[in-house]
């Protein structure tokens, strides 16, 4: 369609291209009468996205017009559903008399919806935090640097930072996971804003720093921005004016709720990159639903905003030992006092005041808002009072953060119904008694009988008239009738009006004035409601500052009050945090495998210090290693947010960073294979892995061939051991890979076990020293439901294998009784006075190291062999040494 010649079409449709030029990229929802019309690519979209039907409206410029069209009740809930698959809404609406119009009846812009930016409870989720996020991009000395900032529009809170380099800026944007992204039209990383919809491409001019310097300035009222600390952080500047701007754009308002700034300090938490807390499942489980994840366990928060605050600590464990240890001064004292269960009750009550609060700002809180929040204030003091015998400073000091507002509290009581409507347009939201203007209109309008009633009587009685009589009548209105025979007895401020055969009919100014109120009182009323609504939120907003600190601090005391419940009830215990080295942990568990499986969970302790930082763990498959190992990790974790830990006793030096490189999957929308993915992963941790660090690697190497496989797995943990001395628990099934732990000053073994009972393969999840001493592949595979014939093909296929290579494989027929002790470790050759050395697999380095026959090994074109020729080469190769 060609829309650069208007001249062609109706004055309607040039109406709607006007307003469809200033947002060429959202729906625009065009209002006609009851219905909002989509036209053209917007209708084809929208029809698409809502399975609603797409027609046509006659013809413009020659060409026919598609169009789909939505009842206009029924919008907010079309709007909601595109605002959740990603898309903006523009909203135009007749702002003109269709009765009054010449032409077509004046439309504009009366809001616009945008995924990041709306504040509507209905839009929002829950316990999730609606970020709208912003990228700038600069080049500082050869260096990709990213601006970052984001919003919060729900609560308002607004933070800045800058980190270097792509993968940060992806590691960033899996842990802000924000709804809709801000970029300018040459934002160099455009393949890296990973959001399918919600990326909003802006000039570049929008991302000027000065502009946006001036912009942050003009809303925090201040002279410059040394008070944020932001100063220096040109490129976090740049994209914070572009994301205010826009926010105020969408909103149409000012955003009085955005108060500061807060810069986000990266050495402040443990950084924890994109795959780390994937594998982790902080609070999205690896087939990305929301079960069986850390904040599935510890997520009994009582409010909303408790519940986005976890989150949002979970996500970002902090290294300041004073703050955990503050954190965890409150979650003992809440815990041992049992206070954690006085104060659920009123912390329900509270409710999501952060997002009411938002909403009171933006000025489009609903009624039903203001119920909520004085159902909110009225368990401030409940709190206050629980709260006041305690101890911890950090307790008093939140206590005092929780403002109660006896006069407000008392305002909104008497102002509002019981039950008030869910919008304000229809009115209905105050109480009788609160304004006497409105409730004189309400009843004027209800109870205009009663009150002319009343009227003729009081004027019988005063005048002395038994005939006088209030009445009304279409063209004259509100009226007094006396009779003919006593219309002379009339008062003096009686005026007449009209003159009947047998009767006079008066006016007075009273009665004037009710006429006036009567006819028009509905209205009136409802204009009475929204002056008051008005005036009650402009009350409100002058007491913002005040709330938003309460709302606050109840989230905070909120979460710790869920921690101390969960400590109680999962038994967790308080770990030390320090800055000795060392991680040791009594007793750990996997909190969620723990809550998951039937069979009680099998606790596990760690030992690392600076002489044994690196762990070498192998048992069998389904043993244990991996739960082991992140079990660990989320110890870790949960202990640098100032929660417990699912532990009897842990000690912990603070790490800087958490790294995993776990599992296997694909990029293939990022074109890059499992190995690709594996190495990407394993190289970031290699280069950027401290002493502080913990590392956590599952097979790695697994994802090509042995040799290539092996050889990388083993220079990566010697290069982990020897040079980065970081706490690394790495998991194998490479029984070479044990023989490394003897040679390294500062690694150990450890194993999973398994043994057999009943014919069947029992795993113990116990970890003991040193290597394990068989993998237990074939018995898993069994287990797992691999058919028997295929099993064993399998045991013949190993014990071929073994006569190949001479060496002893698992012996998939040998499980080792329950209740006997785990095998001593066999000495091979290489090894023979090393008792902890263990590999009943081939030594492939040993074999390899044969040059003669590294030579034969290459020369085999594996790809083009059948698994016959393979074998027979394998003989003739076996037979040559
Ligand atoms: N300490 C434990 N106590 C009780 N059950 C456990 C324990 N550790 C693991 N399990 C159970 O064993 C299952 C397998 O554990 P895990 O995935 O950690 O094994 P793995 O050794 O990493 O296996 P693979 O080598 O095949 O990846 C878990 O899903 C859990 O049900």
């Amino acid at each position: 369609m060609s829309k650069t010649s208007t001249d062609n079409h109706t004055p309607m449709m040039r109406q709607y291209f006007g307003l469809k030029s200033q947002h060429p990229h959202q729906l625009l929802f065009y209002r006609m009468g009851d219905f909002y019309e989509l036209f053209y690519d917007d209708a084809k979209r929208a029809a698409q996205l809502l399975d609603i039907t797409l027609t046509a409206r006659g013809h413009s410029g020659g060409q026919p017009i598609p169009m789909a069209g939505i009842p206009f009740h029924a919008a907010e809930n079309y709007i909601a559903r595109l605002v959740r698959m990603g898309e903006s809404v523009v909203v135009a609406e007749q702002v003109g008399d269709p009765a009054t119009s010449k032409g077509p009846v004046e439309r504009q812009i009366a809001r616009i919806v945008t995924p990041g930016t709306i504040s509507d409870e209905a839009y929002l989720e829950e316990k999730r935090e609606n970020l709208l996020l912003s990228l700038a991009y600069q080049s500082r000395k050869g260096l990709d640097v990213f601006g970052f900032s984001y919003l919060d529009m729900a609560s308002g809170r607004f933070c800045v930072f800058e980190v270097d380099g792509m993968d940060a800026l992806s590691s960033e944007l899996q842990r802000l996971t924000p709804r809709e992204i801000l970029i300018s039209e040459d934002f160099p990383a455009r393949d890296r804003v990973t959001l399918e919809k919600g990326v909003s491409e802006l000039g570049p001019w929008h991302f000027d720093y000065e502009s946006s310097y001036r912009q942050l300035i003009q809303q925090f009222n201040t002279k410059d921005l040394s008070g944020f600390g932001c100063e220096s952080l040109t490129a976090a500047i740049a994209s914070a004016g572009a994301l205010l701007q826009y926010a105020k754009d969408t909103q149409r308002s000012a955003l009085p709720h955005i108060q500061s700034i807060t810069v986000e300090h990266k050495d402040d938490s443990v950084l924890i990159d994109g795959a780390t807390r994937r594998n982790l499942e902080i609070d999205v489980n690896l087939s990305g639903s929301n079960s069986n994840t850390l904040v599935s366990v510890l997520d009994t928060c009582a409010t909303p905003m408790g519940s986005r605050l976890l989150k949002r600590w979970l996500h970002t464990p902090i290294r300041d030992i004073n703050e955990i240890q503050s954190r965890q001064d409150v979650v003992a004292e809440l815990k041992d006092e049992r206070l954690y269960d006085m104060l659920d009750t009123p912390l329900k009550k509270v409710g999501d005041l952060e997002r009411i609060l938002s909403r009171v700002a933006l000025r489009s809180a609903r009624p039903r808002d203001l119920l909520r929040l004085r159902f909110a204030l009225e368990a401030i003091p409940e709190i206050n009072q629980i709260l006041t015998a305690t101890q911890t400073s950090r307790l008093q000091d939140l206590n005092g953060r929780m403002i109660a507002q006896p006069e407000l509290t008392e305002t909104l009581a008497t102002a509002l119904v019981e039950n008030p409507p869910s919008v304000v347009r229809d009115g209905g939201i105050f109480a009788k008694g609160y304004d006497t203007e409105l409730d004189e209109l309400l009843s004027l309008s209800t109870n205009a009988t009663d009150y002319l009633a009343e009227m003729e009587r009081s004027e019988k009685e005063r005048t002395g008239i038994s005939s006088l009589k209030v009445g009304f009548n279409r063209v004259h209105g509100y009226y007094i009738e006396i009779s003919r025979l006593h219309s002379d007895q009339a008062p003096a401020e009686y005026i007449r009006r009209q003159t009947l055969k047998n009767a006079e009919r008066f006016i007075t100014p009273e009665l004037k004035a009710f006429e006036d109120k009567a006819l028009s009182a509905k209205s009136k009323a409802l204009a009475r409601e929204k002056e008051l609504y008005e005036l009650l939120l402009d009350r409100l907003n002058q007491l913002l500052r005040e709330l938003q600190t309460t709302s606050q601090a109840v989230a905070q005391l909120d979460v710790i009050h869920t921690f101390a419940e969960r400590a109680d009830a999962l038994m967790f215990a308080r770990p030390e945090l320090h800055n000795r080295g060392g991680i040791q942990i009594q007793g750990g568990r996997h909190p969620v495998v723990e809550s998951v499986i039937s069979d009680p969970f099998i606790p596990n302790d760690l030992d690392m210090h600076d002489k044994r930082s690196l762990l070498m763990i192998t048992g069998p498959n389904m043993g244990g290693k991996s739960t082991y190992m992140r079990q660990i990790a989320l110890i870790a974790l949960l202990a640098h947010t100032g929660c417990f830990v699912p532990a009897e006793a842990a000690s912990i030096s603070v790490v800087d960073r958490i790294f995993t490189r776990m599992g296997s999957s694909d990029d293939l929308a990022g074109g890059r294979s499992t190995f690709m993915v594996e190495m990407t992963e394993t190289a970031n941790i290699l280069n950027n892995a401290t002493q502080q660090s913990l590392v956590l690697m599952d097979e790695v190497g697994r994802g090509t061939s042995t040799f290539d496989g092996l050889s990388l797995a083993w220079a990566a943990v010697d290069y982990l051991a020897n040079h980065l001395k970081c706490y690394v628990l790495f998991a194998t099934h490479y029984f070479e890979l044990t023989t490394l732990a003897d040679q390294l000053d500062n690694a150990a073994n450890v194993h999973l076990t398994a043994t057999e009972y009943d014919d069947e393969i029992v795993f113990l999840h116990k970890v003991h020293p040193g290597p394990a001493s068989q993998s237990y592949g074939l018995q898993v595979a069994q287990l797992a439901g691999v058919p028997r014939n295929v099993i064993g093909h399998a045991k013949h296929k190993l014990a071929e294998l073994e006569v190949v290579t001479g060496i002893e494989l698992d012996d998939p027929d040998t499980f080792q009784p329950i209740n006997k002790p785990t095998p001593e470790p066999i000495t091979n050759k290489k090894k023979q006075n090393n008792a902890s050395y263990v590999p009943q697999q081939p030594d492939l380095f040993e074999l390899a190291d044969h040059n003669a026959l590294k030579e034969a090994l290459k020369a085999l074109d594996l790809d083009n062999m059948t698994p016959l020729q393979a074998m027979n080469a394998l003989h003739e190769l076996k037979n040559s040494l």
